[in-house]
C-alpha cells in the first residue's frame, strides 16, 4: 500500500509570515525540513503538499507566482535527492464558501481523485487548528508540528479530540520518528 504523508506548507515547510509569502524569494525553508521530505520520498513515501492560498482572492500574488514558488520547492527537495508528488491548494478567500479551504476536507478529496491513493489515517501535518481539522474530517492522522504557528496554535488549546495527536517540533522531528518506527 502506498505510504502516504500530507503536509501543510507555511510554517511546516517554510517560514510562515502574517504578510503573507508572495515570492520564491520570501519562501524560506524550515530548518530541515526540506532533508525530511527528501528523506520520507527516499524512504518510499509520497508526499503531497495541502495549502490555503487566499492571498490568490486578496489579490496579493497570482497563480504563476505561486506556481514559480511551488516549483522552487521541488527543486530544493528533488536537489536532496526526493520528490514532491503534488502541490493541492485553495486560491479562495475565507467567504468563497469554496470546500477546498481547510478545515475543510476538499484538498483532501482532490489528492484522492487524482493520485488514486487512499488517505485513511495517512499523517497529516499542520501547525494551525484548521490544518488538524481538515485532516481529522478527510479520515486521515492529524499531527500539529510547532515550527510557524504551531506553538501559538497549541497554547490555545486543541479541541478534546485532538488532545492525544503526535505533537512535534518541526517536520525534521517528525521524518526521524516515522522513518525510525518504519525501520523498526
Ligand atoms: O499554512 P498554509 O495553509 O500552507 O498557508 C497559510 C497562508 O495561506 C496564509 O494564511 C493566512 O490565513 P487566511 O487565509 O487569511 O485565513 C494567514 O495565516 C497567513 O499568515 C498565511 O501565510
Ligand atoms: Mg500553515
Ligand atoms: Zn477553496
Amino acid at each position: 500500500m502506498t505510504k502516504l504523508v500530507i503536509l501543510d506548507r507555511d510554517g511546516v515547510i517554510n517560514e510562515d509570515s502574517d504578510a503573507f509569502i508572495k515570492s520564491v524569494d520570501e519562501c524560506i525553508p524550515v530548518p530541515g525540513s526540506i532533508d525530511a521530505i527528501a528523506r520520507l520520498s527516499k524512504a518510499g513515501y509520497q508526499v503531497v503538499v495541502a495549502t490555503n492560498q487566499s492571498g490568490i482572492a486578496r489579490g496579493l500574488f497570482d497563480e504563476f507566482v505561486l506556481a514559480r514558488i511551488h516549483q522552487s520547492i521541488n527543486d530544493q527537495v528533488e536537489a536532496a535527492g526526493g520528490i514532491i508528488t503534488g502541490f493541492f491548494y485553495c486560491p479562495h478567500g475565507p467567504d468563497d464558501g469554496c470546500r477546498c479551504r481547510k478545515p475543510l476536507p476538499g484538498l483532501v478529496e482532490e489528492i484522492v481523485q487524482q493520485l488514486t491513493v487512499t488517505v485513511s489515517n495517512a499523517p497529516f501535518l499542520g501547525d494551525s487548528l484548521r490544518d488538524l481539522q481538515a485532516a481529522q474530517s478527510a479520515g486521515c492522522e492529524p499531527v500539529l508540528v510547532l515550527s510557524g504557528k504551531g506553538q501559538a496554535t497549541l497554547d490555545a488549546g486543541l479541541p478534546a479530540d485532538l488532545a492525544n495527536i503526535r505533537i512535534y517540533p518541526d517536520l525534521a522531528a517528525f521524518s526521524d520518528s516515522q522513518l525510525g518506527v518504519d525501520q523498526s
